[in-house]
């Protein structure tokens, strides 16, 4: 592992009309960290996911992804290798085949009458095989992808960001929607793939058990501010019932 930065987050704050989303947070990730992002409902990390994937324009605070300031960034191709997005399987397109969704990740990379036309024909249909045996897929390549479970989907999803191949990658709540078995082969493979492929991972979970058998390091939030963020070794039982207590703020008289 090297010990680039890829991404470096400087006093980022966010309102949503007097709202605040995100307080004055600051964190560095470096090249190959995978880092679990947890926290309550409305804590903010949609949010700061979504900066750092620019669907949320910034505010204010400062932002650099592989060292260059976030809104230097062409937006497309150059940005679509650096940072690729992973949801529930909500932007799949369900009516397509299987390989097509899987060919989307490409779309950054080719023009759009290119595009429109490898809704029919698949182009790079090898790579896209390729990613498809690498989530135990191959066989669904041809089926109509809203016929699939939603493991098999999120799946899906995952070859499709193995074809965009982006650096970092984010992933807001990828098993949300799965029961515990599937979302374990989902987080496992995930894991496994941005591992390999020495790809940085941040993912949102509501759950600490998956945050803790999968991630080397936990970033929590509590009312759009950083409550801990440490390796997951050193996160503790008292911590995290402090992160999810309703209470405002513990009393330390
Ligand atoms: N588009 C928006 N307009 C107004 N308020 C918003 C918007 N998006 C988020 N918020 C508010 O910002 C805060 C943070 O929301 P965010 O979705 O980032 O939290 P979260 O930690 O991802 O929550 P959850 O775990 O429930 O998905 C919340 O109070 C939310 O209501």
């Amino acid at each position: 592992m090297t010990s680039k930065i890829m991404i470096d987050v400087k006093n980022l704050t966010k309102h949503f009309e007097r709202k605040i989303a995100l307080s004055s947070l600051s964190f560095t990730i470096k090249q190959g960290e995978m880092v679990a992002l947890i926290g309550p409902s409305g804590a903010g990390k949609s949010t700061l996911l979504n900066s750092i994937a620019r669907l949320v324009p910034l505010e204010s605070g400062e932002m650099l992804i592989d060292g260059q300031n976030i809104s230097t960034y062409k937006r497309g191709k150059a940005f679509a290798k650096k940072v690729g997005v992973i949801r529930q399987q909500f932007d799949l397109i369900g009516p397509l085949a299987v390989i097509h969704n899987v060919l989307a990740g490409k779309l950054a990379d080719w023009g759009t009458v290119k595009s429109l036309i490898s809704l029919l024909v698949p182009q790079e249909k090898d790579a896209a095989l390729m990613a498809l045996e690498r989530v135990g897929l191959t066989d669904k390549a041809h089926e109509i992808t809203s016929t699939l479970s939603g493991g098999e989907q999120q799946r899906v999803a995952l070859a499709r960001l193995l074809v965009q191949k982006p650096e970092i990658i984010l992933a807001d709540e990828p098993v949300a929607s799965l029961d515990p078995a599937r979302a374990d082969d989902v987080l496992s493979m995930l894991t496994k793939i941005v591992s390999e492929d020495n790809q940085t991972l941040i993912a949102s979970l509501h759950s600490v058990d998956y945050a803790r058998k999968y991630f080397d390091r936990i970033i929590s939030l509590k009312n759009g501010a950083i409550l801990f963020d440490l390796p997951t070794e050193k996160v503790t039982d008292e911590m995290l019932a402090e992160l999810y207590s309703l209470k405002e703020h513990s009393s330390h008289a």
